[in-house]
């Protein structure tokens, strides 16, 4: 299998749920992470990464709110583009100060990205998409009163959801490829990327787009050989939570298909997760792998996680 990996980094790479949001944690766990890429990069890799930006953006939204009265609110849009920002600053920072400790050299790059979406997608009359902080049940029936939507997150607590449209096409795709072709590590379509509609003019619009799926369209612009998604558990289960989960391996389309029709994978946590990995499949016939950011080396070599393939 060639070398060249897109890799989808969960929110919890970067803030786990019980954790606070200080810069400091979110720095640690990023460094964390990028130990993890820069083994890759010995083992040879070459690695196009994204990222979730679900707590973040939410949290930014919250100081909007909070700040209202003293300072002009940001639209969710240019929440987004602040979240790849500091995400971005951030894992540039970790990923040159690892290079350093392992004697590797190497342009580690982000690129603000945006994601076309289409204004007419159902999407924005459903929000599915989790952000922010999490809620106990009093708090988030407080916040649906004032007009928030929310939702229980696969039973971690309650949190705010917003509209989250399917990508359509990556508006700085050629300037990514260009950055991999120079060797450089990038970093793109952070949180998703930031949703635009195309008209007589280019407008963003109020949603987070799902990274899964978004980077699934940056693998298979890219044309990478594998599409990994990781995330904080070790396999797609089905049953899952139950005293009959069951975890999932090597498993083809046909086959995980059939459990998606059963509804074994949630909307706004695993089910794009397998949706993302399914459109890369189909559309590429490589394999993509869904698996925990601890074992990404054995998943890539098919020995962990869930790899969906062809047949
Ligand atoms: N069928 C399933 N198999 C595995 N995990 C599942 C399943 N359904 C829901 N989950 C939940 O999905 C979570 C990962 O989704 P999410 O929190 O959106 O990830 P990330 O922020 O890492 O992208 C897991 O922590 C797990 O609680
Ligand atoms: N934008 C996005 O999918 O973020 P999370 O992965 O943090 O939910």
């Amino acid at each position: 299998m060639g070398k060249f990996v897109v890799i989808a980094l969960g929110g919890n790479a970067i803030l786990q749920p019980k954790q606070k949001g200080t810069a400091e944690t979110q720095y640690q766990n990023i460094y964390a992470t990028c130990e993890h890429i820069a083994t890759l990069l010995k083992s040879g890799y070459k690695v196009l990464l994204t990222h979730g930006n679900g707590p973040q953006v939410g949290n930014i939204l919250l100081q909007q709110d909070e700040a209202k009265e003293v300072v002009a609110p940001m639209p969710l849009d240019v929440c987004g583009s602040m979240s790849q920002g500091f995400i971005g600053y951030m894992f540039q920072r970790a990923m040159r100060n690892v290079l350093k400790k392992n004697n590797m050299e190497k342009e580690v790059t982000t690129l603000v990205t945006q994601v076309k979406v289409d204004k007419n997608d159902p999407a924005f009359k459903n929000p599915t998409k989790p952000i922010g902080p999490f809620y106990s049940e009093d708090e988030a029936k407080k916040l649906i009163s004032k007009g928030y939507d929310m939702v229980e997150d696969s039973g971690r607590g309650w949190r705010r959801v917003v509209p989250s449209p399917n990508p359509i096409g990556v508006m700085e795709e050629k300037s990514i490829l260009q950055l991999i072709e120079n060797d450089n590590l990038v970093i793109a379509s952070g949180g998703g990327g930031i949703p635009v509609v195309e008209g007589e003019t280019l407008e963003g619009i109020e949603a987070v787009i799902d990274k899964d799926l978004a980077g699934q369209r940056l693998a298979m612009d890219a044309k990478a050989d594998s599409f990994v998604i990781l995330t904080d558990v070790d396999h797609v289960y089905i049953n899952f939570n139950t005293p009959e989960q069951k975890k999932l391996g090597k498993i083809t389309v046909a086959e995980i298909e059939k459990y998606v029709d059963e509804g074994h994978f949630k909307a706004g946590s695993m089910g794009p997760k397998v949706e993302a990995a399914l459109r890369f499949v189909k559309a590429t016939d490589q394999p993509a792998i869904i698996a925990s950011l601890n074992s990404v080396l054995d998943a890539l070599e098919h020995k962990s996680g869930t790899i969906i393939v062809p047949e």
